[in-house]
């Protein structure tokens, strides 16, 4: 959100015509909130946490698409390959939760599942972690402006810190930037939230 500011002000758009600006969104919002739907999973397609998902071996020899795979072979499943696939994601390196859209504006049936895992062994922790995501997402976007740090002259830091692979898992590397209430409203429902949950 630091990087695509345009995305994050068409999410709190949609947020504040849809949930206003009384409360924050709950996930009884979620399927009336398709923006934010998007972004979500254009985040997991354009970063997927695990981009080559968890390692398996084959337990018997087999025949995949004309390839021999003998017993005891590392087997990865490529969501990197699979989610920058430029056939099906036009330009994609390139940002863009729109791209999650039919034409007629319904939101379209690719739900970024293989970013979880395949077959038996895909992450049973999936729903969890996909409704968790969602309601960050929606609640900090409702709450907070995420914009570059500035420099002493008043300028926008650039953001080139990038990412690491840490065992697995990707994850962005330490980046400074600057998270502000969007309002006094905003500000009010997070401290009323700290109050009350201490
Ligand atoms: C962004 C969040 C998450 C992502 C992207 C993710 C992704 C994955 C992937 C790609 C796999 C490997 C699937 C395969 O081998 O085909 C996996 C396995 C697994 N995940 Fe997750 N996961 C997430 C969150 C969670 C959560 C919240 C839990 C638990 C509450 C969880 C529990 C597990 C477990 C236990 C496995 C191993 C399943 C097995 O081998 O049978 N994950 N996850």
């Amino acid at each position: 959100m630091t990087t695509f500011n345009d995305v994050q002000s068409k999410a709190q758009e949609e947020i504040d015509r849809v949930v206003g600006k009384e409360r924050f969104p709950t996930l009884n919002d979620r399927p009336s909130l398709p923006y934010v739907e998007a972004l979500v999973r254009e985040t997991m397609r354009w970063m997927p946490v695990l981009p080559l998902a968890i390692p398996h071996y084959t337990v018997e020899d087999d025949i995949y698409k004309g390839y021999f795979i003998p017993k005891g072979t590392m087997v990865l499943g490529n969501t990197w390959a699979i989610s920058h696939n430029t056939t099906i994601y036009d330009e994609s390196d390139r940002f863009d939760p729109s791209r999650f859209f039919n034409l007629d504006g319904q939101l379209n049936d690719d739900d970024l599942s293989y970013a979880f895992g395949y077959g038996r062994r895909q992450c049973p922790g999936r729903h969890l972690a996909s409704a968790t995501i969602w309601l960050n997402m929606a609640v900090i976007l409702a709450a907070f402006n995420i914009r570059k740090q500035k420099d002493s002259l008043g300028k926008d830091i650039p953001l080139t810190s990038g990412f690491s692979v840490s065992s697995i898992a990707v994850r962005p590397n330490p980046f400074e930037c600057l998270i502000t209430p969007r309002s006094d409203a905003a500000k009010a429902l997070v401290l009323e939230r700290i109050v009350y949950q201490h």
